[in-house]
């Protein structure tokens, strides 16, 4: 086939201008060529930034270790004051203080004051992301040696950081922290997800995987009809219902212990969800799962899948870099593309309905299904 061949058809032409765009003489030319030049200098610029990507995390993280940003919520603060609060030398707290301007997480103001920036004032708003950010020492450490990560050579921490996803042994107090921080995440999932699918015709909502109840804390805050009903491992399930007390919503809530891969999903719903749920596991468990929801829910019943996704033939930045490496340290799951996920679905006898485009690649991608007349195509038994 010409196409094949190392020099003729696309490949050729695609191996020739590879060639000539990494030759120094043809750089020099474009970087100085009235029509290419401001293309070089981005492109010189976005290769800049990923390298440089390790070092802007870090001072993203150093700024939250020292809780800068909590420090600076009722106004500026001198250099000399943020310096002993977080016990660092001036000089260092410099140029963390300098990094952090130039990132654009502090503004520089008179008298040798730092502000909070628009972004740093907007991230203390965002529900448990200062947690989520100190986490990611863990994933970070598991990182250190990617080559060795993507070998499948490195024994990840990750896994550790979430037993409880997994159903593993933990304390009570240790099981609460993590939902906590879980549920907290949650909110920004459910605010884009309830924006994309109309869940006003509900009547009977099982959250499968539920965590502690977030998400259904929100459909029943959105839609007070709605009657929720919450399916989770015995360790995670009955954190639930203190929040379910609190909401004043236990008079509609239920709440069901078990496990997807040993039980039998609960019936009585006329839809499911599955918030987060599918990108922790292998496709055995996803489609025998899938295949679980099909058998609990009535014909016409819907079913909701929202996560992070991967863009499948575009790959993207949330999905195929952030959530695809940390579920790939997580050790047990993947990101899927919309398209994998329908087929899944499909398979375990859905119609899709909707996949909307999402607001927020980086919280969460929707889609929902039905449930078709036709039997289930997996053997759930
Ligand atoms: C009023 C004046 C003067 C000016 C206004 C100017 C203006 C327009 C300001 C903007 C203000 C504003 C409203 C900003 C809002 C910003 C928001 C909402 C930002 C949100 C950012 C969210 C981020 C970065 C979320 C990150 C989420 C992460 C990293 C989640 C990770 C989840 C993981 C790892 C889950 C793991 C689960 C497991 C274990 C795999 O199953
Ligand atoms: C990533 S968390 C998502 C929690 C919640 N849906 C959210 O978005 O905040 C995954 C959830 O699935 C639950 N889970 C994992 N394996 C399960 C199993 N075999 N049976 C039932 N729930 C399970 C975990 O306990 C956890 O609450």
């Amino acid at each position: 086939m010409p196409g094949e061949r190392e020099a003729g058809g696309w490949y050729g032409i695609s191996g020739w201008s590879n060639r000539l765009i990494a030759s120094r003489k043809f750089q020099k030319w474009a970087a100085k060529s009235f029509l290419t030049r401001r293309m070089v200098r981005r492109e010189g610029a976005a290769l800049f930034g990923l390298l440089a990507g390790f070092c802007h995390s870090q001072v993203l993280m150093a700024l939250v270790q020292f809780d800068i940003f909590n420090l600076l919520l009722n106004g500026p603060k001198t250099l000399e004051e943020l310096a002993e609060t977080c016990k660092v030398p001036q000089d260092r707290m410099t140029i963390l203080l300098r990094a952090a301007v130039a990132l654009k997480l502090l503004r520089s103001k008179g008298g040798g004051r730092f502000a909070l920036s628009k972004t740093s004032a907007a991230l203390l708003g965002v529900p448990g992301l200062s947690d989520m950010i100190r986490h990611h020492d863990v994933l970070y450490r598991d990182l250190s040696d990617p080559a060795a990560f993507f070998r499948g050579e490195t024994q990840t921490e990750l896994a550790d950081f979430w037993p409880y996803v997994f159903g593993g042994e933990m304390e009570p107090q240790a099981a609460k922290t993590y939902s906590d921080l879980m549920a907290r995440s949650q909110e920004l999932v459910a605010e884009d997800t309830l924006r994309s699918l109309d869940l006003s015709t509900v009547g009977t909502l099982l959250d499968v995987g539920g965590g502690s109840g977030a998400f259904l804390e929100h459909v029943g805050r959105a839609h007070p009809h709605v009657k929720l009903m919450l399916f989770d491992l015995e360790q995670v399930a009955p954190t639930a219902a203190p929040r379910f007390a609190a909401a004043g919503m236990d008079d509609r809530a239920q709440i069901a212990c078990g496990s997807f891969k040993t039980d039998a999903i609960p019936e009585g719903a006329d839809s499911i969800s599955l918030i987060r749920v599918l990108y922790d596991h292998t496709d055995e468990t996803v489609a025998m799962l899938l295949a679980k929801c099909w058998a609990s829910l009535p014909v016409g019943g819907r079913l909701i899948i929202s996560e992070p996704m991967s863009g499948g033939a575009c790959p993207e930045p949330a999905g195929d870099v952030y959530f695809a490496l940390y579920t790939l340290a997580m050790r047990t799951g993947k990101t899927r593309s919309i398209q994998e996920i329908s087929a899944l679905c499909r398979q375990a006898g859905f119609d899709i309905i909707k996949t909307p485009k999402p607001a927020r690649a980086f919280v969460t991608r929707c889609l929902e299904a039905r449930k078709v007349a036709s039997a289930s195509a997996v053997n759930i038994s």
